[in-house]
């Protein structure tokens, strides 16, 4: 990213310090797009010269678990990333790939150019999000969604001076950001034709996902000239069964004169001239390519992949998950879960509704999310929506999507809705039950028709995903108290799972040990015996998230040398259940060591105060970290005063 030809770290300086002092950046010296980014930068408050501490990378559970979620980019990247690092090797360089929001999940290269600090700002789980850290090419890829080059004194701060980086975005096959890939090294090795290598590389891989992504539609490479097929240069675009374009690189969006925002919502008629019936009458198998004419009347060349029947989608294990998958992981014993689990797995296989049923706080999300790693769709969105979060007015555009300026308040270019975002994926909606009757009409009518209208234009968009669907609440007695429309719940519930609360659950110890390993204790973290027992006998009203939740706070309050996990861990509310169930069972009593009653308050207030303020206010944000309601919470801050 620069204004060519590149500017003097000097005189970059001074236009930074202009800017500090007067809030602008001084007229046409700077690219555009760096003046727009170090405004951002100035925006969020950061310093250039400031020493502010950095932040921490994830914690290993956390980067694993977010691996874990992008495998499929992660999977599709590392082949070409390690083809670029064997381009850049000799040149103190790094490739990275990160997230889309900014944080590095895999990086290959050697760190000697680095210094100690150097290195922890550039390993896994580090964020390069603008917010930040300034203007980098990581973090200004995202914000701009191009390809950018920064380097040297371009930095807003002045720490990263000494790295030049180069990074583009890459996209997914429906057209939203999927991640960053970027090659960062020392300054003094700037190579002018970096920034093309990346875009080249960023643009393999987007191919690599729609190829693997869009496996079960017709796919057609596409290029003005026959020789232009199988190169980096051709379009590629994906067909549903009725004719819809569903996906697309961006070489063909540039063919068809589209933008990303049409996909779904175009029709192959919309397009070319050419008859559909053409295009499935043309195997691969036919030999030569096929001639097309684009509705603009231009000639392109065409190679069709015809689609592969959802059930012979390859089931490729995820990196993070080898023997098992994502629900053999989460299974510590208990039959009925293990039930559950076996269901939903068969149901994956074919596609067929699943309702979730279970007390709050059960893992319903985290067993559909999983659901949805084991089934052949991992490679393609989950897309959860909590149908009790949402204004009842917002439900319906969130859902379904809406055409530029549908509504008051409506984004200028519209929104494809969620719906959209999960194609060849997973939509999960929590609290189905909470969902207004005008919209189950309209869920139903999507369901029936595998198609989506969205708000404020005619065309009917298709869809194709799995549906998983969860409930706390009675849904059969809401259906017979006209509440709920029994057509929508026969049409979502091809098979219905319980989830057993914690309290019923036989695999206690096995599931303690789970969620002990995820929370990143020290090492031999283990429970007082005592406690075990007792804990065993606790009817867990909050069920897992309030149960994980009280083994998080008390890892966090164990001193460093200590290991074990004891009553005076445990937080007051939990303390004095346990003490009364201690007091009515006939086993010898516990040796508590309890903290006085003042000091466990002190320690409550300090964990509220913390979650608030880590989620900037945001009261739903922090129940959700604590582990408890919101309705708890706003208790709890009453109790102490606010
Ligand atoms: N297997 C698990 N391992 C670790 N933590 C878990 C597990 N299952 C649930 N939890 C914890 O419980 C919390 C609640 O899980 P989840 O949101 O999936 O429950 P739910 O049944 O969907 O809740 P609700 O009905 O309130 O929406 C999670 O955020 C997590 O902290």
């Amino acid at each position: 990213m620069r204004a060519p030809p590149l500017l003097p770290a000097t005189l970059l300086r001074q236009a930074r310090h202009q800017l500090v002092e007067s809030g602008c950046c001084p007229p046409d010296m700077l690219d555009a797009r760096l003046a727009r980014s170090w405004q951002r930068s100035f925006s969020a408050g950061l310093q250039p010269l400031g020493c502010a501490a950095e932040l921490d990378p994830l914690p290993p559970r956390t980067l694993q678990q977010m691996q874990v979620q992008n495998h499929g980019l992660i999977r599709h990247s590392l082949p070409i990333m390690e083809y670029l690092f064997a381009q850049v090797r000799q040149s103190h360089s790094m490739v990275i790939l990160a997230d889309s929001q900014g944080v590095l999940m895999h990086t290959l290269g050697d760190l000697d150019f680095l210094s100690k600090v150097e290195r922890v700002a550039l390993a896994c789980g580090a964020s390069w999000h603008e917010s930040q850290r300034g203007t980098n090419a990581i973090g200004t890829a995202l914000a701009e969604v191009d390809g950018i080059e920064v380097h040297g004194a371009e930095h807003y701060l002045e720490r990263n001076g000494f790295l030049t980086c180069a990074a583009a975005p890459i996209l997914s096959a429906t057209g939203e950001l999927a991640g960053i890939l970027d090659i960062s090294g020392d300054q003094r090795s700037r190579h002018p034709h970096t920034l093309g290598l990346v875009s080249t590389a960023a643009r393999m891989i987007e191919n690599s996902l729609l190829l693997s992504g869009c496996q079960h539609h017709t796919v057609l490479q596409l290029h003005p000239q026959p020789e232009g097929l199988g190169t980096i240069a051709q379009g590629l675009i994906a067909l549903s069964d009725a004719g819809w374009l569903v996906g697309a690189n961006r070489p063909a969006l540039q063919l068809l004169g589209l933008r990303a925002t049409a996909l779904g919502s175009t029709s192959w008629g919309q397009c070319f001239a050419t008859a559909l019936q053409q295009v499935h009458g043309h195997p691969r198998t036919a030999g030569g390519p096929l001639l097309l004419r684009t509705g603009a009347g231009h000639l392109l060349y065409a190679q069709v992949q015809a689609p592969r029947s959802n059930l012979s989608v390859p089931v490729t294990p995820a990196p993070a998950v080898t023997t098992a998958d994502a629900l053999a992981q989460r299974d510590t014993g208990d039959l009925r879960w293990r039930n559950a689990a076996d269901k939903a797995r068969r149901m994956a296989a074919k596609s067929i509704p699943l309702l979730v049923l279970g007390e709050s706080g059960v893992g319903k999300e985290l067993f559909a999310k999983a659901a949805h790693e084991a089934s052949p769709r991992r490679d393609a969105p989950f897309v959860a929506i909590n149908c009790a979060a949402l204004p009842e007015h917002l439900i319906e555009s969130e859902l379904f999507g809406y055409a530029p300026g549908a509504f008051t308040g409506a984004r200028k270019q519209g929104s494809p809705g969620r719906l959209r975002q999960a194609q060849g994926g997973t939509v999960f909606l929590d609290e189905i039950g909470d969902m207004p009757l005008s919209l189950q009409t309209r869920l139903l009518r999507v369901l029936q028709e595998r198609q989506v209208t969205p708000l404020g234009c005619g065309d009917p968009v298709a869809v194709d995903f799995w549906l998983i669907c969860a409930t706390h609440q009675p849904l059969r007695a809401a259906v017979e108290q006209g509440r709920f429309r029994s057509d929508l719940y026969y049409r979502i519930n091809g098979l219905t799972v319980q989830l057993p609360a914690l309290r019923e659950r036989t695999d206690l110890h096995a599931l303690t040990h789970h969620l002990l390993a995820e929370l990143d204790g020290p090492p031999g973290l283990h429970l007082d015996p005592t406690l075990m027992q007792a804990l065993a006998r606790y009817d867990w009203p909050g069920n897992l998230r309030q149960y994980s939740n009280v083994l998080r706070t008390a890892v966090a309050l164990l001193e460093p040398h200590e290991q074990c996990i004891s009553w005076s861990h445990m937080p007051d509310d939990v303390l004095q259940s346990l003490q009364v169930l201690q007091d009515s069972t006939p086993t010898p009593p516990p040796p508590p060591s309890v903290l006085p009653a003042a000091s466990l308050q002190t320690l409550s207030q300090q964990a509220i105060a913390q979650a608030l303020q880590a989620h900037q206010g945001n009261v739903s944000a922090a129940a959700r970290q604590l582990g408890i309601s919101r309705q708890t919470l706003y208790r709890r801050l009453r109790e102490h005063g606010h």
